[in-house]
């Protein structure tokens, strides 16, 4: 007998399609994505088997799903295990940023800092992680001005009246510029760079944060965390950096370790790693 669908009825599709959206979000490019691909696609082929009545290639489908079912927890444990703690986290409700619009806003930060290379204009970007700097740029210029190339290339743009200091992004804002900076006093550093990088490495010394710096002097473009300053980087470096930071969701410990990860294994094109050492 068919009855109508109740407002509970519709609630419970409605929380189910929510929880399904949630959880594909989560796989985005894991490698368990693939296998939800492959699954939905086997589970295809296998009603349409099942409706033209094609015995033996159905009753193989529905045999090797049965299977599947079981191997999957096991091959797939280490992503599982990530997606319950995501789950723990709060994951499952926080608004993720797509990967285009990542791939977006690294782009237009790491346009800024090419042009400002190719021109030989001095500029500090901070992006802020987990560590609020609310006490850094409360007293700079606020701004909270949408991240594009040419935003930024204004701020440092030499005759502005901002082009002094530092600019703060979060993962979606330019939050304010002309931000007086902790001088870092770590006495390795080398004695040939001067306050601008003294500045991009004493925020990484004090916070989580990550810092981008174009040497007017030299023309190169460096990059600091945790009290760590890597100088000359590759337009291709930066594009990763840049995009790991756009995608990840405050976590410091691995977004730390993927940037690490992605140093590595650029050095062999040419950076000098823990330069603060020289
Ligand atoms: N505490 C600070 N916080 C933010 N920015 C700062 C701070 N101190 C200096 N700066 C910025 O650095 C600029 C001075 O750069 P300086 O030439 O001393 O440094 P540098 O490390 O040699 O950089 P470059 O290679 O671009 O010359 C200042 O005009 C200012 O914009």
């Amino acid at each position: 007998m068919i009855r109508f669908l109740s407002i509970r009825d519709i609630l419970d599709i409605l929380i189910i399609a929510f929880l399904i959206y949630r959880i594909l979000l989560l796989l985005m490019d894991t490698r368990a994505m693939q296998l939800v691909k492959g699954l939905l696609l086997i589970g295809l082929v296998s009603v349409l088997a099942r409706a033209l009545h094609f015995e033996v290639l159905s009753w193989m489908l529905g045999k090797f799903l049965g299977v599947l079912f079981i191997a999957i927890p096991i091959v797939f444990q280490p992503e599982l295990r990530r997606m319950l703690e995501e789950i723990g986290k709060g994951s499952l409700w926080r608004q993720t940023v797509s990967k285009e619009k990542a791939q977006s806003l690294a782009d237009e930060v790491l346009r800024a800092l090419m042009y400002l290379q190719s021109q030989r204009i001095g500029a500090l970007l901070v992006l802020q992680r987990s560590t609020g700097l609310k006490d850094i740029w409360q007293s700079a210029v606020k701004l909270n001005a949408e991240i594009s190339q040419e935003a930024i290339v204004s701020i440092f743009w030499p005759g502005n009246p901002l082009h002094d200091g530092a600019a703060i992004l979060d993962r979606e804002r330019i939050i304010a510029a002309s931000c007086f900076l902790p001088l870092s006093d770590n006495p390795d550093i080398s004695r040939w760079l001067g306050t601008r990088h003294r500045a991009a490495l004493g925020i990484t010394e004090v916070s989580d944060a990550i810092s981008l710096v174009v040497s007017e002097e030299r023309g190169e473009v460096s990059f600091a965390i945790r009290g760590h300053l890597s100088r000359g980087l590759k337009e291709a470096q930066l594009r990763q950096l840049l995009l790991h930071y756009f995608l990840s969701e405050n976590e410091p410990a691995s977004l730390l370790e993927r940037i690490r990860r992605t140093l590595t294994s650029f050095r062999s094109g040419g950076v000098d790693d823990d330069e603060a050492n020289r």
